[in-house]
């Protein structure tokens, strides 16, 4: 028996996956929405006779991926992907995203920036009017992360090292994250400027402009936002 949370993510990995056609390359990026989809995609496949071919953004996807006999490639391979498919951990009303809750945030970042289209599914808790509730996630170096977690406290951020100092979380790329409440972020744009511009940050969870279609769950029915 589902929760009503894993039955809202079931139903927009369903309509998410309505998105995939014959022949595509996909992007798939990582997180609880992403790992429930994968299955239902594997499904989708098999089903409607479809071959494509996908590059995920984390190890665990991959590995999920894998399991469920979903061709992959790489960008030894590919230029250019048809869509990208992941969650968020909020999205605004100009569709800008944070993201980063699930560690995955750069290549996430690497994959949606080759794909023509990034479709993001989310359940209602996370449409906010002004991004921040969420602490933002930014991968940074380990070597130094201590002054570089001054360096963006100073920049108004309150950092913490996810895991904690004692045994910090490692990305798949061998990085930190620090946590960043800034609480709201009026200009996703100009803060993730001012991070990218410290020494020490490899990349922020903002996605600015990328979305271009955000699938929505609330109470098992999904609805769809498109950018005009
Ligand atoms: O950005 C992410 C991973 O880096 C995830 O997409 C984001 O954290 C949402 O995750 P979930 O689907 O578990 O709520």
């Amino acid at each position: 028996m589902l929760t009503e949370a894993e039955n809202n993510k079931k139903k927009v990995g369903e309509a998410a996956v309505a998105y995939v056609k014959d022949g595509m390359t996909v992007g798939l990026g990582a997180g609880s929405t992403v790992n429930m989809m994968v299955e239902t995609l594997a499904k989708h496949l098999h089903k409607e006779n479809i071959q494509i071919h996908v590059v995920p953004a984390s190890i665990h996807t991959e590995r999920l991926a894998k399991k469920f006999g979903i061709p992959l490639t790489d960008f030894s391979e590919v230029e250019q992907l048809d869509l990208m498919i992941d969650g968020a951990d909020e999205v605004d009303q100009q569709f800008q995203l944070l993201k980063g809750g699930g560690g995955s945030l750069v290549r996430e970042k690497i994959i949606a920036s080759a794909a023509q289209e990034l479709l993001i599914m989310v359940d209602e808790s996370k449409l906010v009017a002004t991004l921040g509730r969420f602490p933002l996630p930014v991968e940074i170096l380990p070597f130094g992360w201590e002054l570089t977690a001054k360096k963006l406290a100073e920049l108004g951020a309150k950092p913490k090292i996810r895991g904690g100092e004692d045994k910090p979380f490692v990305t798949d790329n061998q990085h930190y994250i620090l946590d960043c409440s800034f609480g709201e972020i009026p200009n996703p744009q100009s803060l993730h400027n001012q991070l990218k511009g410290l020494v020490g940050v490899v990349e922020t969870g903002l996605f600015v402009d990328m979305v271009s279609t955000v699938l929505i769950s609330s109470d098992g029915e999904v609805s769809t936002l498109s950018k005009k």
